[in-house]
């Protein structure tokens, strides 16, 4: 095959829905994918469930798992179902970090969960919380706290209060005379702590004002919070501000000397700014931490392997080789990579099976471009423009042989339920299309384009009869679509084709040989 460019986008949370019905990829004006689906080879793709790594077909694919598995060209096991093996062995409970974090809180001192309060499974697990609760128990801690970070993103938007209900439920029927668990402090994913790509450390710092100093708002309980903050502000769960639990004035769980602190979440873009507040030396410069209390830290995973964030951990995170990068830096391909803030990590750290260092700096370019800081639904286009510009210049320079992007419109705008703001990100997307195609063309490259699984695609939950349309702020169990664009080729159609047949097709395209661990390619 000759050699030429290959240019591949990832449309972020844009599938394939049959229903028009609050689908914002088909209600959008969307001149440009039409033209593709209407003259171009196409197929469709699995990117979700067992074709990611999940535990069941039952999980919506998300970013982490979709960019590892297209970057990589295989399915690994990923970090729920990891975690869920290693406690249902028990061997979590028999990992250097557990052990180490049980001893050094055990006399009169507390032991403190961070994370992702729900059963979305992209970041976290509620199971897996009451595993380790119940555990700590067993071992003899006497005081537990949990920091619930509130979802509504990975699950209906206004779910909290279920969550919060089935964890203080469990832990109420485990407290007695020798043990006492409750939540301490929590607050809005998209408002404390977890924040991604240094986006926000703003987020990051509120967060550890809440959880460690007990310093915010204060409350009875989280209802209390929770309701109060909705009447207020009439905002989702995952845009609550901030909350103590206080009695009597007092914080109910301040994080101090010679307690332990797990962040429960396994997933790591999200987790890895306040694992390096709580691993953080005195050099750490982010944010004044005030105090830094002597505590024991340790992630669900360890988030980044090179880096070690964090040190200690209570899994081993998936081992991902033989990545499409890594192979074809052998081959001297030169690649060039860029999203904005929002999405940068997906296309480098994800993309190159968690690890954020290049694997040749000669080779590689990553270029990010800031993203706003703004609710999404107000500027729905985003830096799509922006990425665009770039992109289409780095295409025309010559000087790249493997151009990837991700456009996080469909997902990021997805994320806040607005249906007309979706729709213009869907439009915003289209159209940089369009200018990559021109681009393309004009040095006769390839433009392959697919999405790392749906979101746009539904913006309303499954509709109840009699009742009014809700709105969908998750991700979705769609498959995605893989367009080629300016090369005549024959693809696959089979029903078990994923995201993992994608890194064959691009050495394919490439003129080199796939790697033998990879999944078979697309091209017939
Ligand atoms: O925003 C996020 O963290 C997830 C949803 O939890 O979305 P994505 O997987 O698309 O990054
Ligand atoms: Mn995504
Ligand atoms: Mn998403």
């Amino acid at each position: 095959m000759e050699k030429r460019p290959v240019v591949l986008v990832v449309m972020d949370g844009m599938g394939l829905a049959e229903t028009h019905l609050g689908n914002a990829v088909q209600q959008a004006h969307k001149p440009t994918l039409d033209y593709l689906y209407a003259s171009c080879p196409h197929t469709r793709l699995r990117a979700h469930g067992l074709a990611v790594g999940l535990p069941t077909d039952g999980d919506m694919g998300n970013s982490e798992v979709g960019h590892n598995a297209i970057g990589c060209g295989q399915i690994y096991s990923q970090g729920a179902k990891l975690v869920n093996e290693n406690i249902d062995s028990g061997e979590i409970f028999h990992s250097k970090a557990w052990k180490e974090l049980v001893a050094f809180c055990k006399d009169g001192h507390k032991m403190h969960f961070i994370g992702l309060l729900s059963d979305g499974n992209v970041h976290s697990h509620i199971n897996h919380l009451k595993a380790l609760i119940k555990q700590a128990k067993a071992e003899g801690i006497h005081e537990v706290r949990v920091h619930a970070l509130l979802d509504g993103r990975d699950v209906p938007d206004t779910s909290a209060l279920t969550y919060v209900d089935d964890i203080e439920n469990f832990m109420g029927e485990l407290n007695d005379d020798t043990f006492h668990a409750c939540i301490a402090s929590g607050g809005g994913r998209m408002q404390i702590t977890m924040d991604r790509y240094e986006a926000d450390w703003s987020m990051v710092e509120k967060g550890w004002r809440i959880h460690v100093q007990g310093e915010g708002r204060k409350f009875a309980s989280a209802t209390e919070a929770i309701e109060t903050y909705r009447k207020e502000l009439g905002v989702i769960d995952q845009d609550l501000p901030g909350f103590v639990v206080a009695k009597d004035g007092e914080p109910v769980g301040t994080i101090d000397d010679g307690d332990s602190v797990i962040l429960f979440n396994f997933r790591g873009d999200r987790a890895q700014e306040i694992s390096r507040a709580f691993d953080g030396d005195a050099s750490f410069d982010k944010f004044d931490r005030v105090k830094v209390p002597n505590v024991k830290f340790a992630g669900m995973l360890q988030y980044d392997a090179d880096l070690q964030i964090p040190k200690m951990y209570l899994t081993e995170p998936p081992k991902i080789k033989y990545t499409l990068t890594e192979e074809l830096c052998k081959h001297g391909i030169r690649e060039y990579a860029i999203s904005e803030t929002q999405k940068y990590g997906h296309v480098t750290y994800f993309w190159n099976g968690n690890r954020s260092e290049k694997f040749d700096e000669d080779l590689e370019t990553y270029v990010e471009i800031k993203s706003d800081v703004v609710p999404f639904e107000q500027r729905p286009w985003m830096k799509s423009a922006e990425i665009t510009d770039e992109l289409c210049a780095a295409i025309e320079s010559g000087k790249y042989d493997f151009l990837r992007t991700n456009y996080p419109n469909g997902d990021m705008v997805g994320h806040t339920g607005s249906l007309t703001s979706t729709i213009i990100g869907v439009e915003a997307v289209d159209l940089g299309l369009q200018r990559v195609m021109e681009s393309v063309k004009k040095v006769n490259g390839v433009l392959l384009i697919t999405a790392d699984h749906g979101n746009a695609d539904e913006m309303y939950q499954a509709p109840k009869e009699g009742q009014p349309l809700k709105a969908k702020t998750s991700h979705t169990l769609n498959r995605v679509p893989f367009i080629v664009y300016n090369a005549k080729c024959k693809l696959k159609t089979d029903d078990n084709l994923g995201l993992s047949n994608i890194a064959a097709t691009v050495a394919d395209f490439l003129g080199i040989e796939p790697n033998e661990h990879w999944n078979e390619s697309l091209l017939k």
